[in-house]
């Protein structure tokens, strides 16, 4: 009996490693001899980091950044193994043709850096006190690509969301070498406010590593860069703007994002995911050799979450909470697609904290089970410091029906 364990994080209460651990747990009570992949999974959202550099055996590393009020704050962001790594043992990589990577492939693969973009610009940094997004700039995001590269990394996934900013990317491209300047030639302040006086946008100093770097984009949301469903109108309010604001963010971008046009032939004003973080993904896109492409779907690449579910009989999956949402692009969905690509018999069941309405379609789209871990009513502090031994019990259950069914 072999077994893919793929969870996310559960949020504020297991990274996406230590669920999979507790996860195996509950199995190994029942199926003691079966085999065990570990998969600690993410989409691209907070948590992405830890998961694939477990996934992966490789090492976090931390920079001196700029938070979005440009106060010093020491951010992390990983380095991802040479190879698929279970749970930090032996090597278990494959690709997804089912073949397994030799070391020259890995040297022609290059290293491959992934940042979360909300570890440096993210809207933990400010509170009701000191959120402001017409300030507020993504420099350090900027900073932490060039912590990066100076690493050697030649490839980067950065996960964009959680921001604090409404800047368009236009910080983070300043931190790579991008001047942005009004009508005189001078530099214009940092954040999105500032936007409406840019004139120029000067790209000789744009740092050169960047053309030979790809840069995949795990994007939260597809909100275009402006307009009613754009960065400002959407996201603006959760991060302090007031409905005049909103007006002057939207209005800023839209000057931005003509003047890329005019200046860089690179129209990303309607883009699926350029109003991602405050118009970060404008920003990549513009300036950076960037593609957007599903969250989940990168990490599931990256681990060779296809190959290796090829000869396993079932899949466990899970996060803090299964509902409706779950089938746009979260990590469970994400799993059961990926891994039945792989083999389109395996068995798929979810397990989550909470499971939520809305959740039948999930039963169509690839997840054969879904189930809540929590025991009964209790709090949610408690439902958190049980979090991993009820993982564990569900397991365990999930383990008991599957015996029962072998009977
Ligand atoms: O950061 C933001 O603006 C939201 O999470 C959408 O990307």
């Amino acid at each position: 009996m072999k077994f893919i364990i793929a969870p996310d994080s559960f949020k504020n209460c297991m990274t996406a490693r230590e669920a999979a651990e507790a996860i195996r747990s509950g199995l190994a009570v029942v199926f003691p001899d079966a085999e065990y992949d570990m998969v600690p999974m993410a989409d691209g959202g907070e948590g992405t980091v830890q998961a694939l550099v477990d996934a992966t055996g490789g090492t976090l590393r931390q920079a001196t950044v700029l938070d979005p009020l440009q106060r010093p704050v020491l951010a992390t962001y990983g380095l991802l193994g040479a190879g698929v790594n279970n749970a930090g043992q032996a090597e278990q990589g494959g690709r997804d043709d089912g073949s397994v990577p030799t070391a020259a492939d890995k040297a022609e693969a290059g290293l491959t850096a992934v940042i979360e973009m909300a570890a440096a610009s993210g809207i933990g940094f400010v509170d009701e006190a000191t959120e402001n997004p017409l300030a507020a700039t993504t420099y350090g995001t900027g900073q932490l690509i060039r912590a990066a590269l100076d690493d050697g990394a030649e490839r980067i996934i950065i996960g964009i969301g959680g921001s604090a900013t409404n800047d368009g990317g236009a910080g983070m491209a300043e931190a790579l070498g991008v001047r942005f300047l009004d009508d005189q030639g001078t530099a214009i302040k940092r954040g999105g406010g500032a936007l409406s006086k840019l004139s120029t946008i000067d790209t000789a100093g744009l740092d050169p590593r960047l053309k030979t770097t790809e840069i995949l984009i795990a994007s939260d949301v597809d909100n275009p860069l402006t307009g009613p469903h754009g960065a400002s109108a959407v996201f603006g309010p959760q991060k302090g703007a007031t409905p005049a604001m909103v007006g002057q963010l939207d209005k800023a971008l839209v000057h931005y994002a003509a003047l890329i046009k005019d200046q860089l032939g690179c129209d990303v004003a309607r883009i699926p995911g350029a109003g991602a973080a405050g118009g970060l993904g404008a920003g990549l896109l513009a300036f950076t050799n960037a593609r957007m492409q599903s969250g989940v779907e990168i990490v599931a690449q990256t681990v060779h979450l296809a190959s290796r579910a090829a000869h396993a009989d079932y899949c466990i999956t899970g996060e803090g909470g299964i509902d409706a949402q779950t089938q746009y692009g979260k990590t469970p969905m994400g799993v059961a697609q990926t891994v039945r690509q792989g083999n389109p018999h395996i068995g798929v069941i979810a397990l989550a904290g909470y499971v939520g309405s809305g959740i039948s379609p999930l039963y169509d789209l690839g997840i054969d089970a879904i189930f809540g871990i929590a025991p009964g009513a209790t709090t949610l502090a408690q439902a958190l410091a049980d979090g991993p031994r009820n993982l564990a019990r569900a397991a365990e259950n999930v383990a008991r029906l599957i015996a029962l069914s072998q009977r």
